[in-house]
């Protein structure tokens, strides 16, 4: 008799602009998850491990100006790399299920079409970081920017961070990256987030609901 196999378990990240509601979901994705019989490990980026926590305080602290496009970009990729390699590889290899709120395509959109770095440079550092991996399914929430803001605002007293406190213009050209990966790659959907917390969570389900069928 050999030795038992352990399924590689999936992994699902929840993209989207600011205050869109994905933390909300990946606590409700999760739930639906578990409930059917799987291990989940919920993680974050920038973050997930203590490097990357710290480079999440660099990152996101500090002055507008702290870093130019080229410096972050390498930064959310450092911490990336150090997610996949020391929490998400290993966790997948356990057979867990992995969501994170964020992954590379917060990269290719914020500092990709919100920055201007282009899609290929991007893409390279994490080839070079992360050896290039990406997840089985992406879930873009999508939301009204002028209800995104006042959710956000609400949650966060009008206290934004480095880059969710950017201009309007940003924030559209990140949209707008967001919805063109989707156009072009078949693992990225769209999902409309706008309407009750558990309408959203239905719709996300059904996106992923060919990933919960048995092998
Ligand atoms: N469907 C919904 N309807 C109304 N309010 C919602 C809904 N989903 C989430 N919220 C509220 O909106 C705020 C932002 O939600 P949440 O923190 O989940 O968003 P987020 O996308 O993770 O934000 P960020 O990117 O800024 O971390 C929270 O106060 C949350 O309770
Ligand atoms: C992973 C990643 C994130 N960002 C930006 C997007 C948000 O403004 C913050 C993260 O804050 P959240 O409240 O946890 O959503 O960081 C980015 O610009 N590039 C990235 O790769």
């Amino acid at each position: 008799m050999g030795a038992p196999v352990t399924v590689r378990g999936r992994f699902i990240s929840i993209e989207g602009g600011e205050g869109v509601g994905k933390s909300t979901q990946i606590a409700a994705l999760a739930a639906f998850i578990t409930q059917k019989g799987f291990e989940v490990l919920l993680t974050r980026e920038p973050g997930g491990t203590e490097g990357a926590e710290t480079i999440r305080q660099l990152v996101l602290g500090g002055s507008a100006e702290r870093w130019m496009p080229r410096a972050e970009a390498l930064l959310f990729a450092a911490a990336r790399s150090d997610h996949v390699e020391r929490l998400i590889e290993p966790a997948l290899a356990s057979g867990k299920w992995v969501i994170s709120d964020r992954f590379i395509d917060s990269s290719r959109a914020y500092q990709g079409g919100g920055s201007g770095l282009s899609d290929n440079d991007i893409m390279t550092l994490h080839q070079i970081g992360s050896r290039g991996m990406l997840p089985d399914r992406t879930l873009i929430l999508r939301l009204d920017t002028k209800e995104a803001v006042s959710r956000a605002a609400a949650r966060d007293q009008n206290q934004p961070d480095r880059i969710q406190g950017r201009t309007e213009i940003f924030h559209s050209d990140v949209d707008m990256a967001f919805v063109s990966f989707a156009e072009r790659e078949p693992r990225v959907r769209l999902v409309d987030a706008s309407g009750t917390a558990d309408a959203v969570t239905a719709r996300l389900l059904t996106e992923i609901s060919d990933l919960l069928e048995p092998a």
